[in-house]
């Protein structure tokens, strides 16, 4: 088995159907066999089977073309570690391939057309960046510096962990200046890119019009800056275009992974330029961000799925579990968006907790069962050993409703498991006092906010 063809048609994929899509599908795979013309791949989920042969069966076959394997076929197998448990019911009808992918390249907006700048995504906008907690002050020294005027914060450096929006608020910035001043050269580029040209232009001898063409642009951001760390001759040049622009009081905003200090094998001397100016990082997301962007995607998208409809709960449900970072989040919703299109109804919980069964797993978060009736006995006032126990009064079998609920929404334990810890409960009581608050969340808004404000609480 040639592992090196199938990283090259996974970079091939990533290229073609961009970050988002590529971690939604092609990022779960596994190649387990490559041989006789076959090539087996293995998938998570049997859903995720049915779909990624249908839409990127045959892509996949040519890329492996491409990288010199002779592949007639390509087969996918659903994991055996997977959960045997049908995702979702009904037919799968044929569909299409849901087209959020972040192709930037046929979306080219207005960028001036002599700098060699990566194109612009135009969705990336500061309308459609999410503020919270987390990114507020990134969000707002990105936004001071779109709105131009006196250069304030020069460079604005922001990091953060993966996923977290750095690019985002990047080509927000490089969007909202094309609007408000179409006459600046703004020249967005990620550092990889940064380097090819610079080694290029040595190459070619034209160094001297790279420098020129750098140094004439009055916005430069550079995305993931800390690609150049240990690459000296191109650490040079930065430094010294840096300092060019800086000089003549042009703007430059960087992007890093981590804070200019902490950026191994990058010179002492451009560490403490990056520090110049404004250091803002972008923390991991909380609980009400993560929604707030479920929920804003959900709206974009409704013109795309008029018919969309996800039932309550389902995205507070996925704000909690899936912790991870921005993109995963997008990805299982971009999943789940296909899977609403090939059901044709509406997304419940339980469909949502089989279609997204491998990202759940991977972002398990180990609330215990336990912790959760601790959490509900206390927030309600009554005996841990009433919880479980067998009492009937309103007064205690409201809150096991609720704590039933949290169990099966924010554990991977299954009906049954979930009713042995509660006092040996058969799993269709369970089941009963899991739509039961189903149902109450969307009519008593009491009880919404009571779950609403257990989840947060079990979240810390
Ligand atoms: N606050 C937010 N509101 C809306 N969308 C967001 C937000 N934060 C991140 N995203 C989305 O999450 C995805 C990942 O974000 P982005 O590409 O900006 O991450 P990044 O920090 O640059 O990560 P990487 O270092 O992996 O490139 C993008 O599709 C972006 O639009």
């Amino acid at each position: 088995m040639n592992g090196d063809s199938w990283g090259q048609v996974r970079e091939e994929l990533l290229k073609s159907i961009g970050k988002n899509n590529f971690a939604a599908w092609i990022e779960p795979l596994r190649l387990t066999g490559l041989q006789d013309g076959i090539a087996r791949i293995e998938t998570p989920t049997r859903f995720m089977r049915d779909w990624v042969s249908r839409n990127f069966s045959e892509q996949i076959r040519r890329h492996f073309e491409s990288a010199g394997e002779r592949v007639e076929r390509v087969e996918f197998v659903v994991s055996s570690a997977a959960s045997a448990r049908p995702a979702g019911s009904g037919a799968p009808q044929p569909v299409q391939a849901a087209d959020n992918a972040s192709d930037a390249s046929n979306r080219r907006a207005a960028s001036d057309a002599d700098l060699p700048g990566a194109p612009l995504d135009p969705r990336l906008t500061f309308e459609t960046f999410v503020v919270g907690k987390p990114n507020e002050l990134a969000h707002a020294a990105a936004r001071r510096v779109a709105e131009g005027g006196p250069v304030s914060f020069n460079p604005l450096f922001l990091y953060g962990g993966v996923g977290l929006g750095k690019t985002h608020l990047m080509h927000a910035i490089a969007n909202e200046m094309s609007v408000r001043r179409p006459e600046a050269r703004v020249l967005y580029l990620s550092a990889e890119q940064f380097m090819y040209r610079f080694v290029q232009a040595l190459r070619e001898r034209q160094i001297m019009d790279f420098k020129e063409m750098f140094r004439s642009v009055d916005v430069l951001m550079v995305d993931d800056v800390q690609f150049i760390a240990g690459k000296d001759s191109t650490q040079e040049e930065f430094f010294h275009t840096f300092n060019a622009l800086v000089d003549q009081g042009k703007q430059i905003v960087i992007s890093a992974d981590r804070a200019p200090g902490e950026i191994k094998d990058l010179e002492e001397r451009i560490k403490s330029r990056l520090q110049w100016g404004l250091v803002v990082d972008l923390h991991p997301t909380d609980y009400e961000l993560r929604l707030g962007i479920l929920q804003q995607k959900v709206e974009s998208h409704r013109a795309q799925y008029p018919d969309l409809s996800i039932a309550p709960g389902v995205l507070e449900f996925l704000a909690q579990r899936i912790t991870t970072n921005v993109r995963v989040l997008e990805g299982a919703l971009t999943r789940l968006f296909a899977f609403a299109t090939l059901v044709g109804r509406e997304i419940t919980l339980e469909m949502a907790q089989d279609c997204l069964a491998d990202i759940l797993r991977a972002s398990d978060r180990k609330i215990t069962v336990e912790d959760i009736q601790r959490k509900v006995a206390e927030h309600y006032g009554i005996r841990l050993s009433d919880l479980v126990g067998p009492k009937r009064s309103r007064t205690i079998a409201r809150p096991r409703q609720v704590a039933m609920y949290l169990a099966k929404t924010l554990t991977t334990r299954s009906l049954p498991d979930i009713g042995r810890r509660f006092g040996g409960r058969d799993h269709t009581t369970i089941l009963h006092g899991i739509r039961k608050v189903e149902e109450l969340i969307a009519s008593d808004s009491q009880l919404a906010e009571d779950v609403d404000l257990l989840r947060r609480l079990l979240d810390r």
